[in-house]
C-alpha cells in the first residue's frame, strides 16, 4: 500500500477521574494520512495535542471515536479498535516508536537494549547484535558503555540507544517524538541522515521535532495540530 498510514476522523478526550470525572477535550476530528516514503511532521503550539495524537497511533492512548488505520502483512488493520493482541503484533512487525525518553530496563546492557527489537521479530542473534553494533558506533556511542546498562547514561547518550533501538528494524512505520532533543548538532545531524535512508527505503514516518532546522530537514509536510483543536474552534 502507498499510503500505511490513514487517520481518520479520530477524537480524544481525556477524563480526570480525580477531579470530579472532568473531561478534558484534545482533539477531534482529526483526518491525514502518511505515504510510503513520506515524512510528516506534527506542528503546533506547547500543549495542543501533539504528543497525545503520537501515543493514539502507536496504541498506547485509547480514542473516542475514528479510526486509525495500519497495513499490516498486506491487511490493513484498525488499531483503535484492535485488541491487545494484534497491536503488539503490529509493533513487532510493522510499527515503530522512537519516545523521548529510554525506558530502561535494570541491568540490561546498552547493546542488548538495541538488539532487542530484532530478535523480538526473530533475527538470528549474532546477526541482530552485529547490527546493533553497526548502529551505536554510527550514533558515535562510545564502545566501552555498549555493555553497560543505559541506566546512568547522559541524556543525549540514553537517546542514542533508544534511536539505534528504534531504527534497527525495517517496519514500515515509525513514530519520532523529539528524536533529537537532547543531541548535539554532530549527532542530531546524523539523526537526520538515518531519516533521509527511511524516507529512502519508503518507510512512512510521522514525527515531532521542536528544532525549527531538523524540522526543515526532515518534513515533507507539516501539520499544525491546532486546526484539529476543540479549544481552537471555541475560542
Ligand atoms: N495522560 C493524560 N491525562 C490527562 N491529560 C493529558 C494526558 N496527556 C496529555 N494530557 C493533556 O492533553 C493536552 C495535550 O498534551 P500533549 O502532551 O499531547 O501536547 P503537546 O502538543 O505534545 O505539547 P508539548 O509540545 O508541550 O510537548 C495537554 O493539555 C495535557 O495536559
Amino acid at each position: 500500500m502507498a499510503t500505511p498510514l490513514v487517520v481518520s476522523e479520530v477524537a480524544k478526550s481525556f477524563t480526570m477521574h480525580l477531579r470530579d470525572g472532568i473531561r478534558l477535550p484534545v482533539v477531534s476530528d482529526v483526518s491525514f494520512s502518511v505515504k510510503a516514503g513520506e515524512c510528516v511532521v506534527l506542528g503546533g503550539p506547547s500543549g495542543i495535542g501533539k504528543s497525545s495524537l503520537l501515543k493514539m497511533v502507536y496504541g498506547n492512548y485509547g480514542v473516542d471515536g475514528g479510526q486509525i488505520l495500519i497495513e499490516h502483512e498486506g491487511k490493513v488493520i484498525d488499531l483503535a479498535s484492535a485488541d491487545p493482541r494484534s497491536v503488539l503484533a503490529v509493533r513487532r512487525v510493522t510499527l515503530g516508536y522512537v519516545s523521548q525518553f529510554l525506558r530502561v530496563v535494570p541491568r540490561v546492557a546498552a547493546i542488548d537494549v538495541v538488539a532487542e527489537p530484532l530478535l523480538a521479530g526473530g533475527e538470528n542473534p549474532e546477526v541482530a547484535r552485529e547490527r546493533a553494533e553497526e548502529m551505536l558506533s554510527r550514533l558515535n556511542l562510545p564502545r566501552e558503555l555498549w555493555q553497560l546498562p543505559p541506566a546512568t547514561f547522559s541524556g543525549g547518550e540514553q537517546q542514542r540507544v533508544n534511536i539505534a533501538r528504534g531504527f534497527i528494524t525495517n517496519h514500515r512505520i515509525l513514530l519520532l517524538d523529539e528524536p533529537t532533543a537532547s543531541l548535539d548538532a554532530k549527532n542530531r545531524e546524523i539523526v537526520v541522515g538515518m531519516i533521509a535512508e527511511k524516507k529512502r527505503a519508503g518507510v512512512a514516518l510521522l514525527g515531532i521535532f521542536h528544532d525549527d532546522d531538523v524540522r526543515t530537514e526532515v518534513a515533507d509536510r507539516i501539520i499544525d495540530v491546532s486546526a484539529f483543536s476543540p479549544r481552537k474552534a471555541a475560542a
